[in-house]
């Protein structure tokens, strides 16, 4: 994705009046038309403060909302990498992550503070290093720990406040909410964090009102930027450019910080309402490189800056941007977030504003649930129910931390992965085999290892899912590899599930292993699933007074080495 962000290190924040076009170091002409650039200095830093009345921030959102669309999960590493590209680029803010979401995004959050947060470049810019958290004191507390080693950390903390989202999802009066957000705000200031930006989630749905009143709260108590989120792309571009000037106009102290935009597309108006803001008077525009993230994405960096770039000295009216896959895109009605999930479980009008069926698509799960790093316990649960499976809090608790961890190395969480990381908790592995030693000879001709195996172990097993991580770095690499198998041959008909998809989905074993040789790693990880599953096959044989398949698979064993 680095080669996609334009090559020209073109931006730093920008103005909203043309003349000099755009602000800041290192800009180049865009187009070959180009007036000479007249070069002005990015304004001096100051949280709640833009001396420079025409510069608007840019807040890149790609590496947090950007990776809540579907299947963009990214690793610590990979992040780290796209916000050394983001800060060549000069964007302000990098909102680097969820840090409660997996301790991988709490890791590249904080790499990316430790690292990008404090390479200032030549002229002293350094970007704004940000992690998102909801108003709870531990989320709280984990945000603030990841950014804060950068030279400019701040937390972005959320909290809904549309009647439907505060109802049904949250289940809060509107006073509660008022009191988790002061209560937050000043929870982050009594930590240390001095940069805070409040979102009223689902605010172009929220009743005007209601967010003067408690928007005028959370500056009492210390924000120092408030962000307005169109959160389910509701808005037209006169209704969010006239709900910023009546924020601004309306909220007492709103003239001490600075106003935001957070513009989802799923009208494809998010570039087009993110410049209606700047126009009502917002500062600081959220958005994502090439335009991902939840759905059908936010608004684009790129159509963002150049708007505002070329076109910024005029009304910028008429601007209706609509690259973003909106209603037709494969992720328009795909839910991968934990509290946009848990929302939809709980109202489906919480994040969409029309129906698949609307427009004559029908999806397999009701509530468009795509299981991913940034799910939550309630969604699991509910795919869990799905599955046949009933949990315990206590072992629910226990898959979701394993969960977690996979979902950090693995972009799609499929049907298998869940049924392994159940079987797992429910089937404790019964140690019947274990792997002392392998010698491996390469070339065209006899047994593959895991056949080998098989025909010493005496039980099929069919492979499911392999995938191998390299855990260390150089060549002396450590390669983790982990199997999803399931019963094959004479056991193929154990351990069927009923599947809310219609039919029926076989159980299936996860082992993993780790090895300088891959070979190796892979046979220890198939070893170990399949003690899960011979564990699992005996249990089942032995509540039938069968001779279980522990010993079957043993007994063969016996008879091998004899015959060997
Ligand atoms: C509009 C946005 O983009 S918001 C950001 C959305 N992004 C994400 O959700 C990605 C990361 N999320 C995750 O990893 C998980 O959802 C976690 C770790 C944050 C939470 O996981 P869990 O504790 O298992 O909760 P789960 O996701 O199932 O449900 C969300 C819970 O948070 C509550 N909640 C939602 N927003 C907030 C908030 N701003 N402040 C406090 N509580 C909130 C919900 O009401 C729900 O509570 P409940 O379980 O008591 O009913
Ligand atoms: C967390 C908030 C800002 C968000 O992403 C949204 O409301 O869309
Ligand atoms: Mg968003």
């Amino acid at each position: 994705m680095a080669s996609c962000i334009v090559r020209q290190p073109l931006l730093a924040g920008c103005r909203a009046t043309a003349g000099p076009r755009s602000s800041g170091r290192r800009m180049q002409p865009v187009r070959a038309t180009a007036a000479p650039q007249q070069q002005r200095a990015r304004p001096e830093y100051v949280p709640n403060r833009i001396d420079d009345p025409d510069y608007v921030r840019i807040f890149d959102t790609t590496l947090r909302d950007g990776e809540q669309s579907p299947g963009a999960t990214l690793t610590s590493k990979e992040k780290l990498e796209i916000a050394k590209k983001l800060s060549q680029l000069g964007v302000d803010i990098i909102e680097a992550g969820f840090p409660i979401a997996s301790p991988d995004d709490f890791e590249a959050v904080r790499a990316i503070a430790m690292d990008v947060g404090n390479a200032v470049h030549d002229d002293g810019y350094v970007p704004v290093i940000c992690g998102l958290s909801r108003t709870r004191e531990k989320d709280l507390e984990t945000a603030w720990e990841a950014v804060r080693h950068a030279k400019l950390p701040r937390v972005h903390t959320f909290i809904a406040t549309s009647e439907i989202h505060m109802k049904y999802k949250l289940r809060m009066s509107p006073d509660q909410v008022i009191e988790n957000a002061v209560n937050a705000v000043k929870h982050l200031r009594s930590l240390g964090c001095s940069d805070i930006e409040f979102s009223p989630e689902d605010a172009g749905r929220s009743e005007p009102a209601f967010l003067y009143e408690i928007l005028a709260e959370v500056i009492k108590a210390g924000a120092t930027t408030l962000n307005i989120p169109d959160t389910t792309g509701w808005t037209l571009p006169h209704e969010f450019q006239s709900l910023i000037s009546k924020i601004k106009a309306n909220t007492p102290g709103a003239e001490g910080v600075i106003i935001s935009t957070h513009c989802q597309n799923d009208l494809g108006l998010s570039t087009a309402n993110s410049l209606a803001g700047a126009m009502g008077g917002a500062r600081q525009i959220e958005c994502t490189i090439n335009g991902i993230g939840e759905r059908a994405g936010n608004a684009s960096l790129e159509e963002v800056v150049m708007a505002i770039a070329l076109r910024g000295k005029d009304q910028m009216g008429g601007l209706w941007t609509g690259a973003r896959p909106a209603i037709v895109g494969a992720n328009a009605f795909a839910h991968e977030s934990g509290i946009h999930q848990d929302g939809m479980l709980k109202n489906r009008d919480t994040y969409e504003i029309m129906s698949p069926e609307t427009i004559g698509l029908q999806r397999v799960d009701a509530a468009g649930i795509v299981l991913g790093k940034h799910s939550g316990r309630n969604a699991l649960n509910t795919r869990l129910g799905q599955l046949g499976f009933q949990l315990p809090e206590d072992q629910l608790n226990d898959v979701f931390r394993r969960f977690k961890n996979l979902a950090d190395r693995k972009k799609n969480i499929s049907d298998e992965d869940v049924l392994a990381l159940v079987n797992d908790e429910v089937h404790q592995p019964t140690v019947v085999w274990v792997l002392e030693g392998l010698q491996v000879v390469c070339g065209s001709m006899g047994l593959p290892t895991a056949t080998a195996i098989d025909s010493l172990v005496r039980v099929q097993a069919e492979l499911v899912d392999y995938s191998v991580n390299s855990v260390t770095e150089g060549i002396e690499a450590l390669a983790n590899t982990r199997v999803v198998i399931r019963p094959a041959g004479k056991q193929a008909d154990e351990g069927y599930v009923a599947s809310y998809k219609g039919g029926r989905t076989q159980r299936s074993f996860s082992g993993s292993g780790a090895d300088e040789d891959i070979v190796v790693s892979s046979a220890r990880a198939y070893v170990s699933a399949l003690n899960k599953m011979i564990g699992f096959i005996s249990a089942k044989a032995a509540a039938n007074g069968a001779t279980s398949a522990a010993e079957a698979s043993q007994d063969g064993a016996a008879e091998e080495a004899v015959a060997a």
